[in-house]
C-alpha cells in the first residue's frame, strides 16, 4: 500500500496520523510519504519517527479580514502545484489528512486528481480545514458521536471511528514501577502528570508553580511537563526541586508514563482525551479558551458529565483551585477511572485502516 499522509501544526493532529501509519505497517507492507510544514511540530516529530517527510509552505486563514489571507491564498496556489508534483511522483493508493491547515492543499489537490481521500477529525467541533475539505474527499472519519451534522450536506460521508492514537496507547505493555523509576519517582506515591497540550500552556504552568509549595502536605509525586518554549523560564522560577517533582520540557513517549500514573492535569485537546479514556485515567481538565469556537470545552463535556474529569475554566484557575481539584480527584480515583474507561474507543486505528483498505479496493 502506498499512502500519503498530511496533518500538523500541533501534536493533536500528528500523533493520530502516526498511530494510523503504525497500524497499517502492522497489517501490510506500505510506503509512506508525510507532507507537513517546517514550522509545525510535525517537522520534528515525524522525522524523529523515521517517516519520509516533505514540507510545503502554507499558513492558516485568519477569521478576520486581513492582508495575511491574500498571502495565504497565494501560498495555497503554490502548494497545489508542489503537491501535484509530489503526488505524481509518489503515486499513492490513498491520501489521508488528520487536520491542521497543511491538509488543505494536500487533500484538495489529491481529490481533484482523482485519488481516494479521507480526512480524520479529532474534535467534537470540526476545524475549518476539514469542513472545507469534506466537499471533496471520499470519507470523513469522526472521533465524537453526534458531530456528523456539522458537515451539513456532506454528513453522509462521515463515519464514527474514534482517535487512532487511543489504539496505540491501548496496546502498550509497560511495567509501571520501571516507568516511574526512569524519572526517579519513589514507589507508594500517587503520580500526577501535568502538561498543557503538545505546546504547553502558560496559565497551567503558572497554577502548578503556585501549587507546588502545597505538595509538602501530600504524598504525591508530580511530573510537570512545561512545553518546550516555557521550560527555561519555569526552571529558573522553581530553582532546586525535591526528587518527587520532576520537570521536563516535552516527553516524546508520553503514553508510557501516563499509563504508570494516577491522575492527569491537562488541556482538553482531542488526542489527549482519547489517551486518557483509553487508559481509564481520571483528569482535571483546563480547556484552552484560545481555540476555535471553544471546542476544547465541548471536547471535555462528555468526560465531565460522566464523572471522568473535573473541569476548571482558565479564567478561574489558581494554584489553590488546582490543588483542591487534584485532592478531590485522588480521593475519587476509582470511580473517576471507571467513568473514564467507559468512554474509551480503543479500536479506532484498526477501524480506520479497514475503511482505507475498503476504499482502495473500491478503486481497483
Ligand atoms: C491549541 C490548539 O490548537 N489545540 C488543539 C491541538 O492541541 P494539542 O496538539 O495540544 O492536542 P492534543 O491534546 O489533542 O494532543 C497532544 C498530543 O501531544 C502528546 N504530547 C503532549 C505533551 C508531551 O510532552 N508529549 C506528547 O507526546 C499527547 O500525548 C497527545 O497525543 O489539537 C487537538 C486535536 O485536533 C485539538 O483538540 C486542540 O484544541
Amino acid at each position: 500500500m502506498r499512502i500519503v499522509v498530511s496533518g500538523g501544526g500541533t501534536g493533536g493532529h500528528i500523533y493520530p496520523a502516526l498511530a494510523m501509519i503504525r497500524e497499517i505497517e502492522r497489517r501490510t507492507t506500505c510506503e509512506v510519504l508525510y507532507i507537513g510544514t517546517e514550522n509545525g511540530l510535525e517537522a520534528d516529530i515525524v522525522r524523529r519517527a523515521g517517516i519520509p517527510f516533505e514540507a510545503i509552505e502554507i499558513s492558516g486563514l485568519r477569521r478576520s479580514l486581513s492582508f495575511e489571507n491574500v498571502k495565504t491564498g497565494v501560498r495555497f496556489v503554490k502548494s497545489v502545484v508542489r503537491v501535484r508534483k509530489l503526488l505524481r511522483q509518489f503515486k499513492p493508493d490513498i491520501v489521508v489528512g488528520t487536520g491542521g491547515f497543511v491538509c488543505g492543499p494536500v487533500l484538495y489537490t489529491a481529490a481533484k486528481m482523482g485519488y481516494k481521500t479521507v480526512v480524520h477529525e479529532q474534535n467534537s467541533l470540526p476545524g475549518i480545514t476539514n469542513k472545507f475539505l469534506a466537499r471533496y474527499v471520499d470519507r470523513v472519519a469522526l472521533s465524537f458521536k453526534g458531530s456528523g451534522h456539522y458537515f451539513g450536506k456532506n454528513e453522509a460521508k462521515t463515519m464514527l471511528i474514534g482517535n487512532p492514537r487511543a489504539s496505540e496507547v491501548a496496546i502498550l505493555e509497560i511495567d509501571p514501577v520501571e516507568e516511574r523509576k526512569k524519572y526517579g519517582f519513589e514507589e507508594g506515591r500517587p503520580l500526577i502528570v501535568v502538561y498543557g497540550g503538545s505546546r504547553g500552556a502558560p496559565a497551567i504552568n503558572q497554577a502548578v508553580v503556585e501549587m507546588i509549595p502545597k505538595l509538602t502536605e501530600t504524598d504525591w509525586s508530580l511530573l510537570f511537563v512545561t512545553g518546550q518554549v516555557h521550560y527555561e523560564q519555569i526552571k529558573n522560577q522553581l530553582g532546586e526541586l525535591p526528587e518527587r517533582i520532576q520537570l521536563r520540557p516535552f516527553i516524546y513517549d508520553l503514553p508510557l508514563i501516563l499509563k504508570a500514573s494516577q491522575l492527569v492535569v491537562s488541556r482538553s485537546g482531542a488526542s489527549t482525551l482519547a489517551e486518557l479514556t483509553t487508559l481509564g485515567l481520571p483528569s482535571v481538565l483546563i480547556p484552552s479558551p484560545y481555540v476555535t469556537e471553544n471546542h476544547q470545552e465541548v471536547n471535555a463535556s462528555s468526560l465531565v458529565e460522566t464523572g471522568a474529569s473535573l473541569l476548571i475554566r482558565e479564567n478561574e484557575l489558581t494554584g489553590d483551585r488546582l490543588f483542591a481539584a487534584c485532592a478531590k480527584a485522588i480521593a475519587e480515583q476509582k470511580a473517576m477511572s471507571q467513568a473514564s474507561l467507559a468512554l474509551g474507543m480503543p479500536d479506532a486505528a484498526s477501524d480506520l485502516v479497514d475503511e482505507l483498505l475498503r476504499l482502495i479496493e473500491q478503486k481497483n
